[in-house]
């Protein structure tokens, strides 16, 4: 789909503060991971709370060309997902298959172990940085894999069972810790991982795995030690909430003055987002089943904020929170330390009348990798400002989401081009978006 066609094409009229309640569903970062996880089981799993979005049937395809059956179960939104029958599958069809998701190469560790081989595709995911995959490739050759690197992808191949290894992280990057969980498991003797990730998403990717027969534990400094074992079954699990989509609409009623009550979003994993959000200005209240956000009315303060690996700000709240911050009364600062270039779709917002400025330096408190390497990686956002609608085209997944809510905070009308991509990671978002009363329609 291009962004010429009206069909990935919305108008937003603005002004209209968006109000009322919605519901987020499992989350994009953890429910295709688990279900690459189903590949390890000798019987099937039951994944629950499994949301309608792009990335989860690009596993279910990829799943469904290596001879899983997957079917719908009977609570509404679970998977049962047969992975007896697991065969090679071909090449081009994987290609075809793999679409905008990074979830292809966490196919690696589980195929080596059910076929002895895996073939990788090219990747996609968000354009925020260069996002290489070198760690997950140094990770696999530890374990014992051969890679062979073609034109077209990565060709692996165990010669052997996988041997558990010692392994530090040059960063704690969440898809090369899942890697290494995802091998391990099955691996012979002890995995010893250093400088891990530890986002909930990766807890509870664990929890799956310790389901399944896995033994593994988590020190509190990054360490993770995973006993390999012969065997895994199927497991049941209910993916849990989704706390970047729900910050996301969190921060769309902060921007418009509105009032959202997100059912299922879950404090524990968002307790990084509140404080910030209190910080900001915004109101929220934690209910047993969910969390309200609101703009208490007044003015929004000003604020100093750095992404970071959990338990910091996660990079995936910041681009939304950005079009908030637009509102605030004075300066803020904003340095990204997770992604190189995940400011870029600031530009878009200064046309539509904000008044933010990048810098290449390090804005915030820690110097990080990105500092002497000449990326526009922090911002300084002065506000208030009155933004204006305008043309904008969706630049990635995040950006979308936030361009959206500029234009709804907006005054007038924009056409914003390129909304399919939303539906990577944010399930049913125009009929949410009616819910909220959004004045939102295809042209
Ligand atoms: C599908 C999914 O779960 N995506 C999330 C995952 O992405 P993803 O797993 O791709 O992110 P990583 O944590 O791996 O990346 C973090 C940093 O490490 C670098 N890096 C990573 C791997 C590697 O082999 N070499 C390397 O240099 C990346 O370029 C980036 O600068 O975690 C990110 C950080 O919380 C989130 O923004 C994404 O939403
Ligand atoms: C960067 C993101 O996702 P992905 O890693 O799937 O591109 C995101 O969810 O904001």
């Amino acid at each position: 789909m291009t962004d010429t066609d009206t069909d990935d094409v919305l108008l937003v009229r603005g002004g209209t503060p968006l109000e009322g309640e919605i519901t987020v569903r499992g989350a994009k970062n953890l429910v295709p991971k688990a279900m690459v996880a189903a590949l390890l089981g000798s019987g099937p799993s039951r994944l629950r709370n499994v949301p309608d979005i792009r990335d989860v049937r690009v596993v279910r395809g990829l799943l469904q060309l290596h001879g899983v059956t997957v079917r719908a179960g009977e609570e509404d939104g679970e998977l049962v997902m047969d992975p007896s029958r697991v065969e090679s599958a071909h090449v081009a069809d994987i290609d075809a298959h793999a679409g905008s998701s990074r979830i292809p190469i966490l196919f690696c560790g589980p195929l080596l172990h059910r076929l002895g081989h895996a073939f990788i595709p090219g990747l996609g995911g968000c354009d925020i940085g260069g996002r290489p995959v070198d760690f997950h490739f140094d990770v696999l050759r530890k374990f014992g894999a051969r890679i062979d690197k073609r034109a077209d992808g990565q060709y692996l191949e165990a010669p052997q069972r996988l041997q558990g290894c010692k392994i530090r992280l040059p960063y704690p990057s969440v898809g090369a810790t899942e890697q290494v969980l995802l091998t391990a498991v099955l691996a012979e003797g002890l995995t010893e991982l250093t400088n891990a990730a530890v986002e909930p998403e990766i807890e509870d990717l664990i929890c799956v795995l310790q389901k399944m027969g896995a033994i593994i534990s988590m020190d509190t400094d990054r360490t993770i030690r995973i006993t390999g074992v012969d065997h895994l079954d199927g497991y049941t699990h209910r993916a849990l909430p989704d706390r970047l989509e729900s910050a996301s609409w969190a921060s769309a009623a902060l921007a418009t003055g509105g009032d959202i009550l997100v059912r299922g979003a879950a404090q524990r994993e968002m307790m990084t987002f509140l404080n910030v959000y209190r910080k900001v200005g915004g109101a929220f209240e934690v209910t047993d089943g969910g969390i309200r956000f609101r703009h208490p009315g007044g003015p929004l303060n000003s604020i100093a904020l750095e992404t970071d690996v959990h338990p910091g700000f996660q990079t995936d709240w910041q681009q939304p929170l950005v079009v908030a911050l637009t509102q605030a009364t004075g300066l803020s600062i904003v340095h990204e330390t997770v992604y190189e270039s995940r400011l870029g779709f600031t530009e878009a917002l200064n046309q539509m009348g904000a008044r933010i400025q990048l810098y290449r330096e390090c804005l915030g408190g820690t110097p990080c990798r990105f500092g002497r390497r000449n990326f526009l990686h922090s911002a300084v956002v002065s506000g208030p400002t009155r933004l204006q609608g305008g043309e904008l085209v969706i630049p990635d997944l995040r950006g979308g989401f936030s361009y959206l809510i500029a234009a709804l905070a907006a005054e007038g009308t924009s056409r914003v081009h390129g909304i399919d991509l939303i539906n990577r990671g944010y399930e049913n978002f125009m009929e949410k978006l009616g819910r909220l009363g959004a004045k939102v329609e295809r042209p």
